[in-house]
């Protein structure tokens, strides 16, 4: 059978975007937290990272390579589907980017956000703004679906264990002795509890994915090897609570517990962004450095093959469905795959909030 992605005429990889430039980071900043209550204190401090990195976010090249990808695999597996791009906090913003979709006569899109995991963040803050662009646009808006979470992808899980496994094979004596260290956004605890309403939750998607991975490393290795999953890049009130233990912490209290060799694992992110590039790159590695721990940062799963390839098969099976032909779902895992159009109430900010900001691709409040 030859494959191919109709309904579809288009696939939009919709993304968080990031500055190019010194002068684009104060506005994005701006974009990020607006209406968020986060200090200007931490504003700032964040705005040091980007000017760190002279002012330039990773981000968009990193988005550009993924979006290539795709495009090579869908054309080594012969199915026509144009692959466009566009972000909700900069250049190119998605509204942008659908308005010329639409002007090209893409009718109807299936969306590919950049978060594997399902939260507010990773999940329902792109069906609110993919639902504005769509208001904006009015009757020259494409109509959009959006893929569900990839977190439990096999292509997934499988590019992070390879990484993983790579890294290990970095240190001095290899992976064995290795305590591996999965970390991810963290999150505030408000926002944890609202994404475990519908489904299980944030937090239990990743202990889920490491759950796999451990089993796989241990199967290699003949033993198990110690982890832990920690959490990077907390920003608002310093009284609010999120998720912890932070991984700086965690790597402090792990070298008081005698150990001497880690893999730090951001499952949580697919590419060497900014929390990545700075948050892991520089602080966590340092912090290993300055308690004698040696350590290696595996790479995020980026353009890997079973990564791409993944997402190109959960591209086709959702466009299957929607030709009304029931396709088998292979996930990794124990939490099976999440529904393609999100259930009512999931993933508000708090679970106590119902906003009315209206959604797509999720029935609405
Ligand atoms: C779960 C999650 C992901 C998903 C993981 C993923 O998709 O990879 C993610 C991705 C990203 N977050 C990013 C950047 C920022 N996030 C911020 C703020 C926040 N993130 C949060 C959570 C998440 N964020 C939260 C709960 C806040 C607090 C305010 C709010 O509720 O929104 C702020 C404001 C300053 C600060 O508070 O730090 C910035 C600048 C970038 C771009 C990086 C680059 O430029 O390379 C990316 C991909
Ligand atoms: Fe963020």
């Amino acid at each position: 059978m030859t494959e191919n992605a109709l309904p579809y005429d288009a696939l939009l990889v919709c993304s968080f975007g990031g500055p190019n430039e010194t002068d684009d980071v104060i506005p994005f900043l701006r974009n990020v937290t607006r209406g968020k209550g986060i200090p200007e204190a931490r504003l700032a401090e964040v705005g040091e990272h980007y000017h760190h990195f002279g002012g330039r976010s990773p981000i968009n090249e990193q988005n550009l390579e993924l979006v290539a990808a795709l495009q090579a695999e869908l054309a080594r597996r012969e199915i026509t589907l144009p692959v466009v791009w566009g972000n909700r906090n900069w250049h190119p913003y998605t509204v942008d980017t659908l308005r010329d979709a639409h002007a090209f006569g893409v009718k109807r899109v299936i969306t590919l956000v950049t978060s594997a995991y399902a939260s507010y963040s990773g999940s329902r803050q792109y069906r609110e703004h993919l639902a504005a662009a769509t208001t904006e646009l009015g009757a020259a808006a494409p109509e959009i679906d959006i893929l569900r979470p990839f977190f439990n992808d096999p292509g997934f899980v499988q590019a992070n264990l390879d990484a993983i496994r790579e890294a290990g094979a970095s240190l001095e004596g290899g992976i064995a002795g290795a305590h591996i260290v999965y970390v991810t956004h963290s999150i505030p605890d408000t926002m944890q509890d609202a994404s475990a309403v519908t489904g299980p939750g944030y937090r239990e998607q990743h202990e889920d994915v490491r759950a796999v991975i451990d089993a796989a490393l241990a199967q290699e290795a003949g033993a198990p090897l110690p982890s832990s999953l920690a959490y990077c890049s907390r920003s608002g009130d310093p009284r609010t609570p999120w998720l912890e233990p932070d991984v700086n912490d965690h790597i402090a209290e792990l070298a008081q517990a005698g150990v001497t060799k880690i893999v730090i694992a951001p499952i949580g992110f697919i590419s060497d962004h900014m929390e990545v590039a700075f948050d892991l790159d520089v602080e966590a590695l340092e912090t290993a450095a300055e308690h004698g721990i040696a350590a290696a940062r595996a790479g995020t799963v980026s353009v890997r093959e079973p990564f791409i390839r993944g997402l190109v098969d959960m591209i086709l099976e959702r466009a299957a469905r929607e030709r009304g032909t029931e396709v088998p779902v292979d996930t990794a895992g124990s939490l099976g795959a999440f529904p393609d159009v999100a259930p009512p109430g999931s993933c508000r900010m708090r679970h106590d909030e119902v906003t009315g900001i209206p959604v797509i691709a999720g029935a609405d409040d």
